[in-house]
């Protein structure tokens, strides 16, 4: 019988005829981090909805710790703990009171609530709003301390499976980082994290696995270096256009260095290239600056970002048309 915390297997779930989910399989295991990756309306929310019971499939299987979803939600939404992409409804609470209720919710003495609130409201930073009520007409407490908060009362009590639903929204940067340690945490003592972010260069330093999904379907799936699935010695060489500018990679020819994948997302043109070829592609791309044919450019080394990026143009370069004219905007 399989360990996992978390297994959905070819989950498919339709609105009318936009396909949400399309035979989606995934796997959470216990102290491991899964990432959950995806372009706006790419099915995330709705793959979470129904490993929480709030939306039944269409088709195929959501086991959470051994049961069975669909047959049995209430059981398994025990074994969830769920921080969701709305904000959680706070008004009249005080961060501390909301921490600690959800986590006798889950069964915590009051003294073990109260203690691993305080915990959490000092490895998040939030204790400066530890005692203020937050009000009805969103006063009280600023967006990003209500998301810490959502986000420390999922993580309160320990639970088999934590999701997490875009746990980053509207929380600053210093924070951001406490956050995601605090995600790594979770994992390393022994829940399974299912992490759903449009985050990937944040996600990377924390997930073990990541899947990818592109209008409904698994596009991408693995640990991030099996995803970056690029030699350590590849580069990205980024190009800024100019608004309305031409893309001077467009053409293979017209480029005088080997390109191993091109992804255009808006007015950034990311292009692999071997390390080899760094002082080529620096000459020409400076080249192309002096000429203002691009705004600017950056070489770098490949990043998880470049992988999603290919994976999800590379779904849409399948209903279109070739891969050389995949292209985000
Ligand atoms: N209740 C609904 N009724 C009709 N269509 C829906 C409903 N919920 C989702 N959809 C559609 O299903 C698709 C997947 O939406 P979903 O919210 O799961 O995407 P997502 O990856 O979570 O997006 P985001 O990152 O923007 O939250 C979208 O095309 C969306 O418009």
């Amino acid at each position: 019988m399989s360990d996992a915390v978390l297994e959905v297997e070819a989950l498919s779930r339709r609105f009318g005829s936009v396909v949400a989910n399309d035979h989606v399989a995934l796997r959470v295991r216990p102290g491991e981090v899964v990432g959950l990756l995806g372009h706006n309306g790419a099915g995330k929310t709705t793959l979470v909805s129904q490993v929480v019971g709030l939306l039944r499939p269409h088709g195929g299987s959501i086991r959470v710790a051994g049961v069975d979803v669909i047959a049995d939600p209430a059981t398994a939404r025990r074994c969830v703990a769920l921080q969701a992409q709305a904000q959680a409804p706070l008004d009249g609470l005080t961060p501390r009171a909301a921490i600690e209720i959800a986590g006798r919710l889950r069964g915590m003495s009051q003294a073990d609530a109260r203690s691993a609130a305080r915990a959490l409201a000092d490895e998040l930073d939030i204790s400066e709003w530890f005692e203020r009520r937050a009000t009805p007409d969103g006063g009280g407490l600023s967006g990003g301390v209500r998301r810490l908060t959502a986000f420390a009362m999922a993580a309160v009590a320990p639970v088999p499976l934590v999701i997490l639903d875009e746990p980053t929204n509207d929380v600053d940067a210093a924070r951001r980082r406490r956050l995601w340690e605090t995600v790594r945490r979770l994992g390393d003592d022994g829940a399974g994290v299912l992490l759903v972010t449009h985050n990937v260069v944040e996600a990377e330093r924390v997930v073990d696995e990541l899947v990818v999904l592109d209008r409904g379907k698994v596009v991408a799936a693995g640990s991030p270096s099996q995803l970056r699935g690029t030699s350590d010695r590849d580069l990205r060489l980024e190009l800024s256009l100019h608004p309305d500018g031409d893309d001077p990679s467009a053409a293979p020819a017209d480029v005088p260095i080997p390109i191993a994948r091109r992804v255009r997302v808006g007015r950034r043109v990311l292009l692999t290239l071997s390390a080899a070829d760094a002082e080529a592609a620096v000459a020409w791309a400076t080249t192309l600056r002096s000429n203002e044919r691009i705004e600017g450019y950056a070489l770098a080394p490949v990043t998880l970002e470049d992988a999603y990026l290919a994976a999800t143009a590379d779904a849409a370069a399948d209903s279109t048309a070739t891969r050389e004219e995949a292209a985000h905007v």
